[in-house]
């Protein structure tokens, strides 16, 4: 049977505060559960960062690319018990096909490499800003969709891709007004965890879920982990290595440990003499623990987090040389970060770094009677063609005009009045200086 109005009126979630009881019921006006609205203030503020995102994308020559949110399924089916493959906000559409809103970016321009083919020269530096989705039980309350920004580079074999892409973030990062007391950036590669792994021969097909597994350290109590790592079938020599090395804070013990010569002590080492020449040195430390939560990792991974607070992590990335295969084409090895629209604003808030983003109109056009308001539309329409934004306004008093012209921080105000149009004039108000004088209306700029 059809809802009867005042069930659809009190429908939805305790928050949505149901609109006052007419006899018509209004739609629950929230938005669906754990997304957002972006109203005018908040999508200055968002615009602001992605203004960032871009700026920096754009002095690192990263060319933009974009897809659909919607992508097949198959693109995002994993073995590694990945949270984000477990919270696929996935449905089958009216053809019947397995579709899902993508919960992250890099396997959308993984198949776009492949699609382009031969047809690209490689190295390819893309980035993209999109909205990302996942579907989680009501229990956790937390958000279902943010946006990221992603950077990656294909076809850079060596560090010179992670350090670009290091680089970019701290770029964002001083952007903002953030230092490296603020923020930290820790790395590591996974292939000191698969040099661990072959130390105790642990078979390779356990590596993406070991990693999975390890990335919850610091989430999970330590018994938590072992717990997991044993009943993946590792020994427990083998778990008490691998927590004893991911507890390193230093390449020289890793390199104790590891031997000398071992390609991941190598990698590292390189990235931290490109730092230096970039200079960035400060922003970065190295952390074996890192590991990063996707099963496609292979090498260096990092992740930028709030040295004071709950060392939230801000954005990550990491090298991803196999990814390619995994949907059936040939390796191009490739590195990338996804940076989310979230924590980055909490952590501008709580260091006050929010910046003030008020409106800003060049001008009000205001006829001041009914019979200019043909001429108001001209005044107006040239304006705009010389590039003013230009709020044309009616229907007011004059009294309306001034508190609005202050509210949406105009600096001019033009009135088109009988008198002074009949001698071809407008009336300007230059409102900061509160200067009035008429003007050509031909003649303005
Ligand atoms: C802090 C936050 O909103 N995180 C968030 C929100 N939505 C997501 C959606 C997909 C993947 C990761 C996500 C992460």
């Amino acid at each position: 049977c059809v809802a009867s109005p005042t069930a659809l009126a009190t429908s939805g979630d305790s928050s949505s505060s149901p609109a006052p009881m007419a006899q018509s019921a209004v739609v629950d006006v929230n938005p669906p559960r754990g997304t957002r609205d972006f109203p005018p203030e908040e999508m200055r503020l968002r615009s602001w960062l992605f203004d960032n995102f871009r700026e920096v994308s754009r002095s690192m020559a990263f060319e933009e690319v974009d897809f659909p949110v919607l992508e097949s399924e198959a693109l995002f089916i994993r073995k590694a018990g990945e949270e984000i493959t477990q919270q696929l906000y996935n449905f089958e559409d009216k053809g019947g096909r397995r579709v899902v809103l993508r919960p992250e970016i890099t396997p959308s321009l993984a198949r776009l490499v492949i699609k382009q083919g031969k047809s690209v020269s490689l190295p390819l530096k893309w980035f993209t800003i999109g909205q990302c989705w996942r579907y989680e039980r009501m229990t956790r309350g937390r958000r279902r969709e943010h946006y990221q920004w992603n950077m990656d580079i294909f076809g850079m074999p060596k560090v010179r891709a992670e350090a670009e892409l290091i680089q970019a973030i701290v770029l964002l990062f001083e952007r903002l007004g953030i230092t490296s007391s603020d923020v930290g950036i820790r790395l590591s590669s996974r292939k000191v965890l698969q040099a661990v792994l072959d130390m105790y021969s642990v078979p390779q097909h356990l590596f993406t879920q070991v990693c999975v597994i390890v990335d919850k350290l610091g989430k999970l109590s330590r018994e938590e982990i072992e717990k997991e790592l044993i009943s993946t079938g590792l020994s427990s020599e083998a778990v008490q290595g691998i927590i004893e090395v991911l507890s390193l804070k230093s390449l020289d013990k890793l390199e104790e440990v590891l031997g000398s010569g071992v390609e991941a002590v190598a990698d590292l080492k390189k990235l931290f003499s490109f730092a230096e020449q970039y200079g960035y040195a400060d922003w970065i430390c190295f952390d074996a623990s890192v590991v990063r939560g996707l099963a496609y990792y292979t090498g260096i991974v990092f992740e930028a987090f709030d040295r004071e607070g709950e060392l939230r992590a801000i954005c990550g990335g990491g090298r991803y040389d196999r990814l390619l295969s995994t949907f059936g084409t040939e390796d191009v090895p490739a590195c990338g970060f996804g940076f989310g629209d979230a924590v980055i604003v909490e952590l501008l808030k709580e260091k006050g770094l929010l910046p003030d983003l008020s409106r800003q109109i060049d001008d009000i056009v205001f006829p001041l009677d009914e019979e200019l308001e043909g001429p108001a539309s001209s005044v107006a329409s040239s304006l705009r063609k010389k590039g003013r934004s230009v709020d044309l306004v009616e229907d007011k008093r004059l009294k309306w005009v001034f508190k609005h012209a202050e509210r949406i921080n105009a600096s001019r105000l033009i009135l088109v009045g009988k008198s002074e149009w009949e001698r071809g004039m407008v009336r300007v108000k230059i409102l900061s200086t509160r200067e009035e004088f008429e003007v050509k209306a031909g003649e303005l700029q």
